[in-house]
């Protein structure tokens, strides 16, 4: 039987060494799930609320966990309504979204666990495994996620003409060592960012130039189709008062952002641009889909936050053809799925996603094969991240 007998939080370290939630349950006949909360560092402003771990902790033990003993850990909506009751906001600042999520993930592990089946198989059925996601790796990375370098967040390797998903993991790992490669060349040192890409010290340009050289030579070694993409995090270059994207010394207005971005998807043919203009432009969002959304994924992170309502609004008005899904952006694993099922019924792409501070976790490995979802955003290097890519691995060789 899969009736909860005990949810059990702790504080344990994220990647960046920040403590984060995990959280353990119990069902009757045994089951055991185990998962951890990751955390954002370049946060949406209308994500669902990060509480401090040990706050979070102590009021998910107050009105939560009584909720959830006894509860059926298989029926993960009523695991997720309830953490939902216990809440009771619409944003989880209660509980915080830190717990929930916590909760929710280790629930459906424990459900898994009760059936002897994968948790991909538990979250998507029996006929869920057999198609992978192209996973996108960054490779050089600054704003945010790193001092002193790029100020585009992230610049994404994307194998999308790998034939299997272990030959696009290593076809992106390729990409971050031709990467340094060339940089060594050029005489720029770099250390790594939160994420494990690279964070030299140089300007948007030449991190294009570099990304170009280093998927083509990649492309060549391994004879199949390897682009890139971006993840602007428009969100933070944009200044609301100066209603300008500041990039250093150079700003570039609204209409100049649009007309920047739809040049780069030409010039470098990017197979993705996530959140290209900032969290509130849905109109700005609808015309850069309209120039170049047949040949790329314009992909809303900060702009959907995981959040149906706000996808609506995006089918609504024609902003972005994709959105990237984060569990801890929402608060749980019902809420993500129906964010999915909403972007796959209105012709948008899921991309299944990591958070700058991560755990050795696997979930959204999972999730990305339980939902069909056609692509996961999940580093390339650095433990935190090859625990999902090689968990995929895993999953594809049916060795999980
Ligand atoms: O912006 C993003 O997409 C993420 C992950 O790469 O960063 P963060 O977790 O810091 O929001
Ligand atoms: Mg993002």
């Amino acid at each position: 039987m899969t009736r909860i007998t005990s949810v059990s939080l702790r504080r344990v370290l994220d990647s960046r060494g920040n403590p984060t939630v995990e959280a353990d349950v119990l069902t009757e006949s045994g089951g055991f799930g185990r998962a951890a909360a990751p955390s954002g560092a370049s946060t949406g402003e209308y994500e669902a609320v990060e509480r401090p771990p040990a706050e979070a902790i102590a009021a998910a033990r107050e009105h939560a966990v009584p909720r959830l003993e006894g509860a059926y850990a298989g029926d993960q909506r009523a695991v997720d309504a309830a953490l939902r009751a216990a809440d009771g906001t619409e944003d989880f600042s209660a509980i915080g979204a830190n717990s929930a999520v916590a909760i929710s993930m280790a629930a459906a592990k424990a459900a898994a666990d009760v059936i002897g089946a994968p948790l991909y198989q538990h979250l998507g059925g029996a006929f869920r495994g057999e198609n992978f996601p192209i996973p996108l790796g960054n490779v050089i990375g600054g704003g945010e996620h790193a001092a002193d370098a790029t100020h585009i967040q992230e610049f994404l390797a994307a194998p999308t003409g790998a034939p299997s998903v272990s030959e696009a993991v290593f076809a992106n790992a390729a990409v971050h060592d031709a990467v340094a490669e060339i940089l060594a060349d050029r005489g720029v040192p770099a250390a790594k960012g939160d994420e494990g890409a690279w964070a030299p010290s140089i300007d948007d340009a030449e991190a294009f130039e570099v990304m170009a050289t280093a998927t083509e030579r990649v492309e060549e070694d391994v004879g199949f189709t390897v682009r890139f993409g971006l993840d602007m995090a428009g969100a933070e270059l944009y200044d609301a008062d100066a209603e300008a994207y500041v990039y250093g010394d150079r700003t570039r207005s609204p209409d100049d952002q649009v007309a920047y971005v739809a040049e780069l998807v030409t010039e470098y043919d990017l197979a993705y641009v996530e959140d290209p203009l900032d969290e509130d432009d849905y109109d700005r969002f609808a015309e850069l889909t309209d120039r170049v959304g047949d040949r790329t994924l314009i992909c809303g992170d900060d702009l959907f936050v995981t959040n149906v309502d706000r996808l609506r609004t995006g089918i609504e008005t024609g902003a972005g053809n994709s959105i990237l899904i984060k569990p801890n952006q929402i608060g749980t694993l019902s809420d993500a799925v129906d964010a999915v099922e909403l972007a796959v019924r209105n012709g948008y792409d899921p991309v299944i996603s990591h958070r700058s501070g991560e755990t050795e976790d696997t979930t959204i490995a999972h999730l990305a094969v339980a939902t069909d979802a056609p692509y996961i955003k999940t580093g390339t290097v650095g433990g935190e991240r090859t625990a999902k890519l090689n968990e995929l691995i895993r999953i594809a060789e049916d060795a999980v």
